[in-house]
């Protein structure tokens, strides 16, 4: 393995030690609790960099896995990212079984990891569609992290919004209609006129993916995309929505710090917008 040079070494420490020093500058204002990325970008950095496509989305989840530790280090305790949609299955199947196996290979990391650090991890989307081996190993994942509470990484796997809120439709109705013995008691509030259980948003919200997390406090897109793409349209009605020109693998946290300060600029507004709810 090549060693690194004293000069860039000393360069390291100190690009860190400025970054802890910016960050806590930063904390000294109101924090965002939860940070949502669509990580857009990673075939055009690669094409830009004359790589494989398959290096760029080695690159994205790298820096992924710099986000996550950057927020741990701001104490923002839940992070969010959109991986994989089912539309992605459209995708060349070379494509598809790269990010695949950087999903078996993030699963591997992040169990090494939580063995020693309190880091729940949550997979979001239909895992009936993974493959049996990555849809066993994402469910022991988060059953095992399940009692933490420190940092809260979603990974939003097989995942499209509307699929997300018509599955929890489904489920609300066949909990409310056909597992759940309901009484006909006039004083419930979720009652209809005629005494009948109704579906409410307490229902759907609780059968969401997404349950184990608030909504998103900020919504990072990247490659200057401005669209949701099925993603967390429920949840994002009062997220800040940054738009960022660069390809997600470029993602450090220069930029971070930046979103985070145009967050505290409209916080007030915002806070408003949620208290009117
Ligand atoms: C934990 C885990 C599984 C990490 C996955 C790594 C990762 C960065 C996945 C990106 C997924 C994706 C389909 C991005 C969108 O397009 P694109 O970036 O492929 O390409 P484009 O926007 O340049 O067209």
């Amino acid at each position: 393995m090549e060693r690194e040079s004293l000069p860039r070494k000393i360069f390291t420490i100190c690009k860190t030690l400025v970054r802890k020093l910016v960050f806590r500058v930063l904390r000294t204002g109101p924090m965002p609790s939860h940070i949502a990325v669509i990580m857009d970008g990673n075939r055009r950095y690669a094409k830009r960099n004359r790589l494989n496509e398959g290096a760029g989305h080695d690159a994205g989840a790298m820096a992924l896995f710099y986000l996550i530790t950057y927020c741990y280090e701001l104490r923002i305790k839940y992070i969010t990212a959109y991986a994989f949609s089912t539309d992605n299955f459209r995708r060349k199947p070379q494509e598809v079984g790269k990010i695949m196996s950087l999903l078996r290979e993030s699963i591997a990391l992040l169990t090494k990891i939580t063995k020693h650090q309190p880091v729940r991890v949550h997979f979001a989307g239909n895992l009936e569609l993974l493959s049996a081996e990555l849809r066993d190993g994402a469910r022991k994942l988060m059953e095992a992290t399940a009692e933490y509470s420190k940092i809260v990484v979603t990974i939003c796997v097989c995942y499209c919004c509307s699929d997300e809120i018509l599955n929890s439709v489904e489920e609300s109705v066949l909990e409310k209609y056909y597992n759940h013995s309901y009484t006909r008691d006039s004083d419930d509030d979720n009652d209809n006129d005629d005494g009948r259980d109704i579906i409410t948003l307490v229902d759907i919200e609780k059968h969401m993916y997404m349950a184990v997390t608030p909504d998103p406090d900020i919504l990072i897109r990247t490659a200057h995309e401005h669209r949701l793409s099925n993603f967390l349209q429920w949840q994002t009605s009062y997220t800040q929505l940054a738009s960022l020109p660069i390809d997600f693998p470029e993602l450090n946290s220069w930029q971070l710090t930046w979103v985070i300060l145009d967050f505290q600029r409209h916080y007030d507004y915002l806070a408003r917008k949620k208290l009117q709810r």
